[in-house]
């Protein structure tokens, strides 16, 4: 039955742009809408239980399901779409891959607290947190260019966005959570260039998300608004 899919979105939102990246690399159409998360629309408030973007709207013959919580969006997305295979065939591969997809989730929780405080401690305690998670990545991958090597996986739509915030984050603070980790430097410059990461994440998006902490008050940034 034909199906139309609408994702509920932000512009700055990892989480939105990792079901961007498995939409676009499996070649389905679908409309993008983006809301303003400090003013959330009433219909938005309705259909996302946590009041949080990405939202995947499904609508068929037998009405709309709203979906949320990005991996399972991701994996709805592999289930049903045709085009590239973005999880691994073998079962015991598919929950490893599962797992570092939710290790993606937990790097970004990291955020919280560090995008905005001015105090030295907790920005220095956050940003080795992150750069020791970074460390454990970079234990597990191996020849690349991808996380599983040669094809691209749903892990790779998980850390590319992961990669972008903290690469530009990195540029306007003295971040420096991938000094010690080449192999992951190299799959974050290998996903960089990915058409689905550039069609997800946009040429703007430094200057978005520069604007974004400087509007929330981002105490450690370098530069000036
Ligand atoms: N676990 C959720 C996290 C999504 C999330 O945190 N989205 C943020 C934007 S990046 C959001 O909508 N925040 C709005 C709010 O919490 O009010 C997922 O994976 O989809």
């Amino acid at each position: 039955m034909a199906q139309k899919l609408t994702l509920i979105s932000h512009k700055l939102c990892p989480y939105v742009q990792r079901a961007v990246i498995a939409l676009t690399e499996k070649g389905v159409p679908f409309e993008r809408i983006d809301i303003d998360l400090g003013n959330k629309p009433d219909w938005f408030l309705k259909i996302s239980p946590l009041g949080k973007v990405p939202v995947l709207v499904v609508a068929s013959g037998d009405g709309e399901v709203a979906l949320f919580e990005s991996n399972v969006i991701c994996e709805y997305i592999e289930d049903t779409q045709g085009g590239a295979k973005l999880h691994p065939q073998d079962p015991l591969k598919r929950a490893q891959h599962r797992a570092w997809m939710e290790f993606g989730s937990t790097i970004l929780s990291e955020l919280w607290g560090l995008e905005t405080t001015g105090d030295p401690a907790i920005f220095e305690s956050k940003r080795k947190a992150v750069a020791a998670k970074f460390a454990q990545v970079e234990k597990t991958l191996a020849a690349g260019p991808f996380f599983a090597g040669k094809d691209f996986s749903l892990v790779d739509a998980v850390f590319a966005p992961i990669f972008r915030y903290f690469d530009v984050f990195d540029q306007l603070t003295d971040l420096s959570v991938f000094a010690d980790t080449p192999k992951v430097r190299a799959w974050r410059d290998a996903l960089a260039q990915r058409p689905s990461v550039r069609t997800a994440v946009g040429p703007d998006y430094p200057q978005l998300l520069h604007a974004f902490l400087v509007r929330h008050n981002a105490h450690m940034l370098k530069l000036a608004a």
